[in-house]
């Protein structure tokens, strides 16, 4: 980390939930800004789009969450482990489902930024479990920010009804995400870290962010390729090929 944002991070206070929110401030700007954010929250994004979208996130959570059940008893992931509240893997699986049928699992296709970012999640949870608030945290707290007016945005440009396909942007475990997000900041503060580890989650999740906008861009550049990048014909549960398929 630069001393610029160490300092930066210093001027918050000692709490980490200020620190890491102060630290991944431009990183946030950036992500909102990727073309596929920018198309998502001008209401543009296309069946194509998500879908192949809803791929790259499963592996994420799949990896995310798998690290994080595996080391649910370490005392840096333990306060911040709340599976039945935030949870995605299974909300994914059933969107996948919706848009893919029951084969889905062999329509996943996912670029190459995604799978680092997927390889990280198990190298941390393998080797440096205390990172791993870093990347929940970016992860969770912003699909219960930005991403539940992304959910809306889905449901309205995708003319999804109820539920279907949208489960990911739901959670039905968390009453308030105001709330939520208050006691997941607290309970963030309260993991004990030397100035040594809370220096490197601080970096941690300035590279969860970085992992994002690289898979963003990466979804960008293959949708450019299949020119799928607007207005997509989008077949529901098609029988065709993984590419011609999202
Ligand atoms: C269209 C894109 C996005 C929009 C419009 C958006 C919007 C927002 C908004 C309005 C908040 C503040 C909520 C509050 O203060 O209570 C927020 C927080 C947050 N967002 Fe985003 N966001 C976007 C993309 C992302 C992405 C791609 C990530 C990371 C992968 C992300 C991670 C976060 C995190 C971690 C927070 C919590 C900050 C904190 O309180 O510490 N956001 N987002």
């Amino acid at each position: 980390m630069d001393t610029t944002k160490m300092k930066r991070a210093n001027s918050v206070g000692s709490d980490l939930s200020e620190q890491i929110k102060e630290v991944t401030k431009d990183s946030h700007v950036r992500a909102e800004n990727t073309q596929l954010m920018l198309n998502y929250q001008k209401g543009q994004i296309t069946l194509p789009q998500y879908k192949i979208l809803l791929c790259s996130l499963y592996e994420i959570y799949r990896a995310l969450e798998e690290e994080l059940d595996r080391n649910s008893a370490h005392p840096a992931v333990e306060p911040i482990y709340f599976p039945q509240e935030l949870a995605r893997l299974d909300s994914l699986e059933q969107d996948l489902e919706y848009f893919f049928g029951s084969q889905w699992r062999e329509r996943v296709i996912v670029p190459a930024a995604t799978h680092r970012y997927a390889e990280r999640l198990r190298e941390i949870g393998r080797s440096s479990p205390n990172l791993l608030v870093a990347h929940a945290y970016t992860r969770y707290l912003g699909d219960l920010s930005g991403g539940q007016v992304l959910g809306k945005i889905t449901q309205k440009s995708m003319g999804l009804s109820g539920k279907e396909g949208v489960a990911f942007f739901s959670f039905p475990g968390v009453t308030s995400p105001h709330r939520f997000k208050q006691l997941y900041r607290s309970r963030m503060n309260s993991i004990e870290l030397s100035e040594e580890e809370r220096r490197k989650v601080l970096d941690e999740a300035v590279r969860a962010f970085e992992f994002n906008i690289e898979v963003f861009d990466d979804l960008q550049k293959m949708l450019s390729i299949t020119g799928e990048t607007s207005g997509g014909r989008g077949t529901q549960n098609g029988t065709i090929n993984p590419l011609t398929a999202i």
